[in-house]
């Protein structure tokens, strides 16, 4: 609450700062970039109880939201499984989701996070 302020994880911060684009980049058609509005999408409030994009994902970054890389990688895969459920198998926005989530999970092993991570010089 903002009576209890988050603590600050600059490193994990600045790490998934980085990791982040590495994700968007998997999304050249922008898809995931933005809430899905019902207008675009008839329905989906109702259908999807916890929505997830990209935009959201920064804002919560810099917001201090995540407390783990854990977390940062349960909203990704949120985001994508969200977009599987909410459309058909034929359609682009699943097929996308689908691709998407197994290259951005591809990308948040450990030992692919590792280089990220600064050594301690
Ligand atoms: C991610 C998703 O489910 C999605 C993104 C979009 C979308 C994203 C950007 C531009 C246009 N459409 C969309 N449109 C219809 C139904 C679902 N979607």
């Amino acid at each position: 609450t903002s009576l209890r302020p988050r603590p600050e994880r600059p490193a994990l911060q600045k790490l998934l700062e980085l990791l982040l684009p590495t994700l968007e980049r998997k999304d050249p058609r922008q898809f995931f970039a933005w809430p899905v509005t019902d207008n675009i999408a008839p329905g989906y409030s109702t259908i999807i109880p916890k929505p997830m994009d990209f935009s959201t994902m920064k804002q919560k970054i810099e917001d201090n939201q995540y407390r783990t890389l854990h977390e940062f990688s349960d909203d990704f895969a949120l985001m994508c499984n969200n977009a599987m459920t909410y459309n058909q198998p034929d359609t682009v926005y699943y097929k996308a989701a689908k691709r998407l989530l197994h290259a951005g999970l591809r990308n948040l092993t450990p030992e692919k996070v590792r280089p990220f991570v600064p050594t301690i010089s």
